[in-house]
C-alpha cells in the first residue's frame, strides 16, 4: 500500500481533492503523485501557495457531462453518457483525447485532463488541458452504429470545442473512423470548415502526417534518450509492451526501427511471447478483423506462444505499458526488478501503480512517467494545429523531425529540472516540476481566474 508522501503545506490541498471528489480513485492518484513532488518548488517559490495556484490546479475550470441517445441497428435507443473535461486554458485552448470505453466516468476524465494539463505544458506548445469520452462500449458495433453514436455525442459537444476554445483528439477507442464522424457532424451542424477543432484528422481534410503515429513513435524516441544517457541504446535490448492499439503497435514499430527487439505484446485477451521478435504485419493482420486477439498470434507464427500469468514476467531490459490506467502492479513491478528490467516507460496514462513506482524507484530502475514520454502524441496534434492555422501541410519528415526534437527536448528538461530541485536522475520529479512550474507561472501572470 503507497502512503502518501506530502508535505505538510499540500496535506490540506489533498485532503480536499479527496472530499470534493469523493470516489474518484484515479483523480486522488494522479494529483498525490504529482503533489509528493512539490514540497521543494514551495521552498523557493511560496508564492505559489499564497496566490491559491495549487488549489486552483487541481480544480477544473468546467466539466460538461451529457446524455447522448442513438438508435442501434435493431432499432433499439441506447443512452450513453458523455463528458468533458476543460481543465485549464493557462497555456492555451483545452486540448487533449477523447476515450470511449465502459469504463470511462467523471473521475477517470478528471485523472486524464488533470495529467494533460502538465504533459501539454512540458511540450512547450500553446495547448492547456482537457479529456473527455463515453461510457458507451462500442466493440463489435457496426461502421453505421459508430457513426449514429458520434453523431449524437457531436449534437452536444459542439456548443463546447472550437479551434480557439477547446480541441479534442482521439484516445482509447476513438481513431481516425470516430474522428472523421465527430469531424463531419461538427462540420454539419455548424456549417463550417473548421479543421482545427479536431485533430487526428484524415490527410485529405487537414490531419497531420505522422500524427497516427506519434505517441508510440514519441514514446521510443524518449526511451533512446533515457538509454542514452546512460550510455547505452535500444542495440540488443529485449523490449515487452502491453496493449496492442494506436500506441502500442507504433512503439513496437519505432523500436524496431531503432535496433531493439519487442518479444511480448498483449490486450485484454491475454499476451504472446515472440522470442524472435512481434511480426508486426503478422500481428496487425490479426488484430485488423473484428474481435481480432493477440493471442491468435501464437497459432500462425512458429516458436510464439501464448502466455500465462502477467506480460510483465516476461524477462526484459525495457518495459513499455502502453494498454490502460493502473495494469502494472507492485506484483508486476517486483517480477521485471527480479528479470533484471532496466527501464520502464509509461506509454499509456498513469499505467503503473503508485506501489509498483515506490518498488521500481527504490530498486533504481529507470521510470518515465507517462506525461514525458507519452506526450509525443498531443505534440503532433500541436503541429496538425499549426498546419490548419496556416493552411499548411508538413512532410512526414519534417513533422517526425519535430517530434524527435520535442520527446529530447522534453527529456532534457525532466532531468534538468530534477537536477535543480535536488533530485537527480528522477524523470517524475523532473517531469512534474517542469510542467507546473510553466502552468503556475503563466497562472500568476494571469491573476485570479
Ligand atoms: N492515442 C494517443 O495518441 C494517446 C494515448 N495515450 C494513452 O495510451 C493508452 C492506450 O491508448 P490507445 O493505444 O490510443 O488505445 P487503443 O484503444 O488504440 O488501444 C488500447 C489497447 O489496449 C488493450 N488493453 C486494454 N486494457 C488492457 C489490459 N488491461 N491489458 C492489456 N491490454 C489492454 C486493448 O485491447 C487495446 O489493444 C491509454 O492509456 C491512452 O490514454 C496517451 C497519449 C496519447
Ligand atoms: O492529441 C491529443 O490531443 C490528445 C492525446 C491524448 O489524449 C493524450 O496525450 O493522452
Amino acid at each position: 500500500m503507497h502512503v502518501p508522501q506530502l508535505d505538510d503545506r499540500l496535506q490540506d490541498v489533498y485532503d480536499a481533492v479527496v472530499h470534493r471528489n469523493g470516489g474518484e480513485d484515479e483523480f486522488h492518484q494522479a494529483v498525490c503523485e504529482v503533489l509528493e513532488t512539490l514540497g521543494p518548488v514551495l521552498d523557493a517559490h511560496p508564492e505559489y501557495l499564497e496566490s491559491g495556484v495549487i488549489e486552483r490546479l487541481v480544480e477544473p475550470e468546467r466539466q460538461i457531462v451529457f446524455r447522448v441517445p442513438w438508435v442501434d441497428d435493431d432499432g433499439r435507443v441506447q443512452v450513453s453518457r458523455g463528458f468533458r473535461t476543460e481543465f485549464s486554458s493557462t497555456l492555451g485552448p483545452y486540448k487533449g483525447g477523447l476515450r470511449f470505453h465502459p469504463s470511462v466516468d467523471a473521475g477517470i476524465v478528471k485523472f486524464l485532463g488533470f495529467e494533460q494539463v502538465l504533459k501539454n505544458a512540458l511540450t512547450g506548445l500553446p495547448i492547456g488541458g482537457g479529456k473527455g469520452g463515453s461510457d458507451v462500449d462500442l466493440r463489435g458495433r457496426s461502421d453505421g452504429e459508430v457513426m449514429r453514436f458520434c453523431q449524437s455525442f457531436m449534437t452536444e459537444l459542439h456548443r463546447h470545442v472550437g479551434e480557439h476554445t477547446d480541441v479534442p483528439a482521439g484516445d482509447q477507442g476513438v481513431s481516425a473512423r470516430e474522428i472523421g464522424f465527430l469531424f463531419g457532424q461538427y462540420k454539419r451542424i455548424t456549417n463550417r470548415f473548421e479543421p482545427g477543432v479536431l485533430t487526428g484528422k484524415g490527410l485529405d481534410w487537414g490531419g497531420s502526417r505522422v500524427r497516427t503515429e506519434a505517441t508510440g513513435y514519441g514514446l521510443a524516441y524518449f526511451v533512446r534518450e533515457v538509454l542514452a544517457a546512460h550510455d547505452t541504446s535500444f542495440d540488443g535490448k529485449r523490449v515487452v509492451v502491453s496493449g496492442a492499439g494506436n500506441v502500442a503497435l507504433y512503439a513496437i514499430e519505432k523500436v524496431h526501427q531503432l535496433g531493439g527487439t519487442v518479444v511480448a505484446v498483449s490486450d485484454s485477451s491475454g499476451f504472446v511471447v515472440d522470442d524472435d521478435g512481434i511480426d508486426l504485419e503478422l500481428l496487425r493482420e490479426v488484430k485488423g478483423g473484428r474481435g481480432g486477439q493477440v493471442t491468435d498470434y501464437a497459432d500462425q507464427r512458429d516458436g510464439a506462444t501464448a502466455g500465462d500469468g502477467s506480460i510483465w514476467q516476461v524477462p526484459c531490459d525495457v518495459a513499455l505499458p502502453c494498454a490502460t490506467q493502473n495494469e502494472l502492479s507492485d506484483k508486476d513491478a517486483a517480477a521485471l526488478v527480479e528479470n533484471g528490467c532496466r527501464v520502464v516507460a509509461e506509454g499509456a496514462n498513469m499505467p503503473t501503480t503508485p506501489e509498483a513506482v515506490d518498488l521500481l524507484r527504490e530498486a533504481g530502475v529507470l521510470f518515465a512517467p507517462g506525461k514525458a514520454s507519452n506526450a509525443g502524441g498531443v505534440a503532433t496534434s500541436a503541429f496538425e494545429m499549426q498546419q490548419n492555422a496556416a493552411r499548411e501541410s508538413w512532410t512526414a519528415d519534417d513533422v517526425d523531425g519535430r517530434l524527435e526534437t520535442v520527446m529530447s527536448d522534453i527529456h532534457a528538461r525532466c532531468l534538468e529540472t530534477a537536477e535543480a530541485y535536488g533530485s537527480p536522475g528522477d524523470y517524475v520529479a523532473g517531469a512534474n516540476i517542469a510542467g507546473f512550474r510553466k502552468v503556475a507561472d503563466a497562472m500568476l501572470a494571469q491573476g485570479v481566474v
